[in-house]
């Protein structure tokens, strides 16, 4: 007989010794997965040292310097839901928006207005389409030579390489937050640039994320054998597969060798009633993410589960902001390089 337990919510159902379930709902209150990450290996044995890494670097919390006063970010993206929210945390945490952004083909040319409803700021920003590139390198050219410029990408699969290459040929750092488009070529394209890219900038994600590489570092194949099943659910808008599932497979990957599992496997949930049915608030139709991974033993009989449900962008928002500090203290202290949330995460640059 297959056994189940959920930790979702303190409703423990039918608990069994050999089954965990691990769940995080982040809703306006979040409640870090990564804690039951850790509770569930202290339930166990020494396996919690696994964790170790991540632990120690959560210890070497840094002073990250302030930012420079000439320091400005160019928010693409805008008006999209992702760009609003990143460009709205940059006010709340102290930076200064650029007063141009890239914007789609969707959109007509316009200004718009950036306001944070936390601190009040406001910020008018001009929107440039992505294709009118001398139109970009005009308005940018300024800023660029009376202090530094630095761009979060918040924008769609197919700009993803394209935008990539401006940054790294006009001499912009940037902050890739935006999923899909040719990850390989992207790679390539961005040695020996400073950027941070991440398909998931939420702080207790990418901890989560952090905590499954040492996992998997520490008990390759512990898993074999087991059957992943995934399911994801986003509002109806979001163009691509979810970039954090692709990027958390790779790691449950190496803990469970399914040959059989590829990235069209993943469920992708699109449709409003079938993500209410998947647990979706109502009201967060219209920006959700929420991830469920199944590993099921062959014989049925043990299955574990992990989940990471956000309501909302905020979470993501603030991570953002997040990276733009640190890459901005890089570029006056380090090498160009390629950075990810990781790093970001162990170097303690997340608030
Ligand atoms: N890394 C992370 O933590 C997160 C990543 N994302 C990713 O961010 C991206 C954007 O998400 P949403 O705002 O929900 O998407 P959306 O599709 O609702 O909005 C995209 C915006 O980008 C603009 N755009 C399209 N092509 C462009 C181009 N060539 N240059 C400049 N702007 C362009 C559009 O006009 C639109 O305003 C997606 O790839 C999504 O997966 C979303 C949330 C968190
Ligand atoms: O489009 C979104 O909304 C999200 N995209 C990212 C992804 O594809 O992983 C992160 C999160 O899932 C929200």
């Amino acid at each position: 007989m297959r056994r189940s337990a959920t930790m979702d919510g303190g409703n423990i159902s039918n608990p069994a010794p050999l089954v965990y379930i691990f769940s995080a709902l982040y809703k306006s209150s979040m409640r870090f997965l990564l804690y039951h990450l850790i509770a569930a290996f202290v339930l166990g044995t020494h396996a919690c040292h696994a964790f170790t890494p991540l632990q120690q670097s959560a210890r070497r919390i840094t002073t990250l310097h302030a930012m420079d006063d000439d320091t400005f970010i160019m928010v693409n993206g805008l008006p999209g839901p992702m760009a609003t929210a990143a460009a709205e945390a940059c006010l709340r945490k102290g930076l200064k928006l650029a007063p141009v952004a890239m914007t789609g083909p969707d959109v007509e040319p316009s200004t718009i207005s950036v306001f944070d409803t936390v601190t009040g700021k406001k910020q008018d920003v001009k929107l440039i389409p992505s294709k009118e590139t001398e139109k970009l390198q005009a308005s940018i050219a300024g800023l660029k030579t009376s202090g530094n410029l630095l761009a979060i990408d918040y924008t769609h699969p197919s700009a993803v390489n394209s935008n990539a290459q401006f940054y790294v040929k006009e001499k912009i750092p940037f902050v890739m937050g935006t999923t899909g488009g040719d990850r390989d070529q992207l790679m390539k394209d961005v040695q020996g640039h400073f950027c941070v890219i991440a398909p998931n900038m939420g702080k207790q994600i990418v901890a989560m994320q952090a905590a499954l590489e040492d996992l998997a570092t520490k008990f390759p194949g512990a898993f074999d054998g087991y059957k992943l099943s995934v399911t994801e659910s986003h509002q109806k808008t979001k163009a691509d597969t979810s970039g954090t599932a692709k990027a958390v497979i790779e790691s449950i990957e190496k803990l469970a060798s399914d040959d059989n599992f590829t990235i069209e496997d993943i469920k992708m949930i699109r449709d409003d009633d079938e993500a209410v049915a998947f647990g979706v608030p109502p009201d967060a139709i219209k920006g959700h993410a929420f991830h469920t991974y199944t590993l099921t033993s062959a014989d049925g009989s043990v299955s574990f589960q992990l989940q990471h449900n956000v309501a909302g962008r905020t979470i993501y928002a603030e991570g953002t902001a997040d990276a733009v500090k640190f890459l901005s203290k890089q570029i006056h202290s380090g090498e160009p390089r390629v950075f990810n949330m990781i790093d970001v995460l162990e170097k303690g640059a997340m608030e």
